[in-house]
């Protein structure tokens, strides 16, 4: 598995381009995506996830053209091979936590990691039956993680997952998505202003307003 972005630009209505570093990713590696705010991380973020199209440039993920893909076979795509840790957990408020994660298989056609493993070695076990109104933000942040990760995908995207955590959590989040990416083969990339995250991942690119 390997991940290259080449000559990325991206321009919101209205905005100024913004022109993005080239990334040039494998298995088992980890990125982080550094700049200002409003720099663009986050707009690079759903680049990657194929969330937006870039204006230019191309993104290929495992020899495939992300780029290029629309529709039902993009959202297929990213179904199976990206997990998104958004900035906010969004979970289905209508689910509980077992019922959340198993979204992911169903709208990835895969059968993935299994549910009860993932929630054990996030220490969510206990919460696998708990409505999601219930979890304290921490948790919730815990179970939208494992929610990305329950289609074991090939590129784990995080926009900054250790925000709203304290030192102790930072860290085992930072472990919790390297030993993730390491165990599927996943390649990690992670948005963040978090100076603590630099010190576990020193490979990083900055995004710079232009
Ligand atoms: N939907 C949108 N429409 C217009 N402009 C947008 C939109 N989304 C983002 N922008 C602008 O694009 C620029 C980059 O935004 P982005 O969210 O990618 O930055 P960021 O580096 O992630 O910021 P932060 O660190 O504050 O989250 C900002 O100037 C922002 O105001």
């Amino acid at each position: 598995m390997r991940l290259q972005a080449k000559s990325l630009s991206f321009s919101h209505p209205g905005q100024k381009p913004i022109h993005f570093p080239d990334i040039n990713l494998d298995a088992g590696q980890s990125l982080l995506v550094l700049g200002n705010s409003g720099s663009g991380k986050t707009t690079l973020l759903h680049l990657l996830g194929g969330l937006l199209r870039p204006k230019n440039g191309e993104i290929i993920l495992d020899g495939v053209k992300l780029h290029e893909l629309k529709g039902q076979r993009l959202d297929l795509f990213r179904g199976k091979n990206i997990g998104i840790v958004f900035q906010k957990p969004h979970l289905l408020a209508a689910l509980n936590v077992r019922e959340n994660l198993e979204l992911a298989h169903f709208f990835g056609k895969k059968e993935g990691q299994k549910t009860i493993e993932l929630l054990k070695e996030l220490g969510l076990s206990d919460k696998a039956k708990s409505s999601v109104l219930t979890l304290s933000e921490g948790e919730a942040q815990r179970v939208s993680i494992a929610r990305a990760l329950a289609n074991a995908p090939k590129l784990i995207l995080a926009d900054e997952p250790t925000s709203s955590l304290d030192d102790t959590n930072t860290e085992k989040v930072i472990q919790l998505l390297q030993n993730q990416a390491s165990k599927i083969g996943a390649a990690l990339i992670i948005v963040t202003h978090d100076q603590r995250v630099k010190q576990h991942i020193p490979n990083y690119i900055e995004v710079k307003a232009s």
